[in-house]
């Protein structure tokens, strides 16, 4: 049951660290900007670091000033927060901050309700779970909940080694595993558009769509995130999580209710009906790649192996490309083509559904291509969709020419689009778990991407580095579609 003046104490472990800095605080401090938590809350930040309460609202104004341009005086937002200095190992630390939130259940009227959000490095996430458990905090009056950020995992053992560890202490229910691209506008609208369209819904099926595109590229590189990335690489990083997520919802049944066991019951349908590849076969579905020097705005930048804390000679990937088949009646036949890379030309995610050409065209003569429909979600750093149809080319009655219907989300104003930690932090609160990701979706990501994470760690990459900084990947990736005949669509929208 939702709520919507969710009143609860949000405790976050890893208070000091970047992912609160950057991303958590900002959020909190929009959801009450906009009146969706009031007074009825607190946030006990919890490291190891010795700061006072003073110490840390600075810190959290800073960091709301750093991320929102308002002229509003932040003390009465900051005032919620509290710090305790807190080392996750130690037991007396948890029976402590237990006591202290009993007291500020009281103070703000927050009924027992809590949430647990692990912003730490992940090998503290089942302990600190435990720990929870064992000293009483997850027993209280109202509702306890508990957040985990990515990485689930390394792979498909180790994740349902961690599972099992936090489900000792806490139910499936109760456990909200982020995918932060869940949260986002255009990500949400996927199911809208399919699903609430009498023009799509019909078509979205291997009668109609020839093939399906997912792209996520970045300009930035590794930047200081050498060390986790190293042992993580595109493929685990993006495509284990966000850009499956994505093809879920691109390809699963309408959920009989917007419920989220309804709709994650789809999803992970569609993650079951994807056609396994043997470890042998992964060339044939995935090509991987790793960024070269290049210019980017004008400047050299480096190469990944150039990066610190990468190892000269890594083998690590920064690009994947993959074919993904679905073995079900609405997809057979129908090829999903996943690309996802760092310091690309452009940031830019975006779906592209490409329909069938029709059987016979008589609008274009031997020198024209056919222009076939394309219906383009943009996701970021547009968002809207974009229809690309076919219409009289000028006075050359028999010739044909593509428009384009698009329609803009953040034109009018991109403020209000809201961030996506903002949308996933109050769902929690709320106690809506649609939009995060249930053991059993993360558990399927896992096996088909351990597969390839197989093949790709038992040979060294002998082509790295692959692609230029700047790129669009390597050229293995164009070859991955045009032997199907297809190839990558970039559809930049009209500037706003
Ligand atoms: N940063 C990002 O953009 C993203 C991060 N994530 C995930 O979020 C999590 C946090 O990432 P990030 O914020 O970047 O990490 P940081 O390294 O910046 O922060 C780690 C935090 O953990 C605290 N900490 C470390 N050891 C202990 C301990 N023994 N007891 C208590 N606190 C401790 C540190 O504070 P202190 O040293 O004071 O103890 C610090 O506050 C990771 O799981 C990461 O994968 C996911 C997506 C994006
Ligand atoms: O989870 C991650 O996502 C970001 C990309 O997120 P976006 O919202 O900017 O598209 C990626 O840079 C990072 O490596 C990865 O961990």
């Amino acid at each position: 049951m939702t709520t919507n003046n969710p009143k609860s104490i949000i405790v976050i472990f890893g208070a000091t660290g970047d992912l609160a800095n950057r991303k958590l605080f900002p959020s909190i401090y929009r959801l009450y900007r906009n009146n969706k938590i009031t007074d009825d809350f607190a946030v006990v930040g919890v490291a190891r670091r010795p700061l006072t309460n003073d110490d840390f609202r600075n810190n959290v104004k800073k960091s709301i000033e750093a991320f929102q341009s308002d002229d509003i005086d932040h003390d009465d937002f900051a005032s919620h927060f509290y710090y305790n200095p807190f080392d996750a190992t130690d037991l007396d630390h948890y029976k402590r901050l237990n006591e202290f939130l009993l007291q500020l259940d009281d103070q703000y009227n927050t009924e027992g309700n809590r949430i647990f959000y692990l912003a730490m490095a992940p090998n503290f996430f089942g302990t600190i779970a435990a720990n929870l458990k064992s000293e009483g905090l997850t027993q209280t009056k109202g509702w306890s909940r508990l957040v985990i950020e990515k990485p689930f995992g390394h792979n498909f053992e180790s994740a349902q080694e961690l599972n099992n560890q936090i489900r000792q202490a806490f139910n499936e229910d109760q456990i909200y595993r982020i995918d932060h691209y869940l949260g986002k506008e255009m990500v949400q609208n996927i199911e809208v558009i399919r699903f609430a369209n009498a023009m799509f819904e019909p078509l979205w099926n291997n009668q109609y769509i020839s093939n399906i595109q997912i792209t996520s590229s970045e300009v930035l590189g590794v930047e200081d995130r050498g060390r986790y990335y190293e042992s993580s690489g595109a493929l685990r990083d993006m495509v284990q999580n966000h850009m499956l997520q994505m093809l879920a919802l691109l390809a699963m049944e309408p959920p009989i209710k917007l419920t989220p066991n309804e709709i994650r019951s789809e999803k992970v349908k569609a993650l079951r009906a994807i056609r396994p590849i043997s470890v042998d076969d992964v060339d044939k579905y995935f090509v991987r790649g790793q960024y070269d020097r290049g210019i980017l705005n004008g400047e050299e930048v480096n190469a990944y192996r150039e990066s610190s804390s990468v190892d000269s000679n890594s083998n690590t990937e920064t690009f994947v490309a993959g074919k993904i088949l679905i073995d079900n009646f609405r997809w057979a036949g129908v090829p999903f083509y996943i690309r996802t890379g760092k310091r690309m030309e452009k940031k830019s995610t975006e779906i592209v559904v490409q329909f069938k050409d029709l059987p016979m065209n008589l609008y274009y003569d031997k020198t024209e291509n056919v222009h076939p429909n394309l219906l383009v979600i943009h996701i970021q750093p547009h968002e809207g969709i974009s229809l690309q149809l076919n219409a009289k080319k000028g006075d050359q009655g028999t010739v044909s020419k593509p428009i384009d219907l698009s329609f803009n989300n953040n034109s009018k104003d991109k403020m209000n689009t809201p961030e996506a930690y903002e949308v996933l932090l109050y769902d929690c609160m709320r106690g809506d778990s649609t939009n995060f990701t249930h053991w059993d979706e993360v558990a399927l990501s896992w096996k088909f991407v351990d597969v390839i994470s197989q093949n790709w760690e038992n040979k060294s990459a002998d082509d790295y580095p692959n692609y230029e900084s700047g790129s669009n990947g390597p050229k293995k990736s164009d070859a991955l579609l045009e032997q199907d005949g297809f190839h990558w669509w970039t559809v930049t929208p009209e500037e706003e």
